[in-house]
């Protein structure tokens, strides 16, 4: 078994064609897999035709015919199914199969109890925006991880975006904040939008405006590497319209209103874990 760049390209199987299989198999061939190297598993026989239209990869139904195929085997599914799918594919992994798996919440330690001794796990927390290629995930190697595997997990995600290693202690806070995040963005970009509408802009128009504006902040952020609150006073003109309005979110609690959602979402990410591997 491959553990790294150097001895190849993997076969990968990604468990679960929904909204984060499908990002991660686009990445995939973007970074240089071929078709023939990637399978997924789906339910709905509609969903694997459409993907296997869109992508040219094969595509089934049995996680435990692509698994026994695989080098790589990429967990895709939500949650709740995890246990049932590392149940299913355990039986025909032999422990030198890298897993890899993208679901909210589930510790390393589940993972590595339900699949071979020996078995090397990374977990993924990706985001959306990976489809554009603008993505952030975090990632962590469990028990049996080698500096290989973790490498061969950054070049599989190498087309998404930012890449990130972090202790598995904090893939709660990364699910809150980049996971979870782009989420809080877009309800910001509607709220946007929706005001611009409420003050007499075509909702096309004020859409276009507010989704400039998010994407040029947030490019400006990250290129000049000032703090946002410098970037904030640089907008905010002295008795001008910034002031006010800022004034306002600060009035209505907007600040506390994004750290409060980032706790739930990590008390979540918390419970799932809690939950589904207990
Ligand atoms: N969406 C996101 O932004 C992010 C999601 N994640 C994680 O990604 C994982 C998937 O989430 P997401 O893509 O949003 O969910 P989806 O529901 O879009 O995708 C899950 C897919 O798995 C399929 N599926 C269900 N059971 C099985 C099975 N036994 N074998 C094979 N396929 C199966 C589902 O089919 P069907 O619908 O027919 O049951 C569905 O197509 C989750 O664990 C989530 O925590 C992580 C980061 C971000
Ligand atoms: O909402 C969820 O549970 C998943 C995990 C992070 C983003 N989406």
């Amino acid at each position: 078994m491959t553990d790294g760049p150097a001895d190849g390209t993997p076969q990968v199987a990604v468990l679960g064609g929904g909204v984060m299989g499908e990002a991660l198999l686009s990445a995939l061939l973007t970074a240089g897999w071929a078709p023939g190297q990637v399978e997924v598993t789906e339910h709905s026989t509609a969903r694997a035709d459409e993907l296997a239209g869109r992508y040219g990869v094969r595509t089934g139904a049995s996680n435990v015919d692509a698994a026994a195929r695989a080098d790589v085997v990429l967990v895709a599914v939500k949650p709740n199914v995890v246990g049932s799918v590392l149940d299913e594919v355990a039986t025909v992994l032999r422990g030198g199969e890298v897993v890899v798996s993208v679901a909210a919440g589930l510790p390393l330690a589940f993972y590595e109890q339900r699949l071979p001794a020996g078995t090397p796990v990374v977990r993924v927390m990706p985001n959306t925006p990976a489809v554009v290629g603008k993505g952030a995930s975090a990632i962590a190697g469990g028990a049996h991880t080698t500096e290989g595997h973790l490498a061969l997990v950054e070049r599989m995600l190498a087309a998404t975006g930012l890449v990130v290693r972090v202790a598995e202690k904090d893939l709660d806070a990364v699910t809150a904040i980049s996971g979870s995040g782009p989420a809080y963005a877009f309800y910001l970009v509607d709220a946007m939008a929706e005001a611009g509408v409420l003050l007499g802009l075509t909702r096309d128009l004020a859409t276009r405006l507010a989704v400039a504006t998010v994407e040029g902040a947030a490019a400006l952020a990250a290129q000049s590497g000032d703090h946002p609150v410098v970037l904030r006073e640089r907008v905010s003109s002295p008795g001008g319209t910034t002031v006010a309005a800022v004034a306002e979110l600060d009035a209505h609690g907007v600040r506390a209103g994004v750290v409060a959602a980032a706790r739930a979402a990590a008390e979540r990410s918390r419970e799932l874990g809690a939950q589904y591997a207990g």
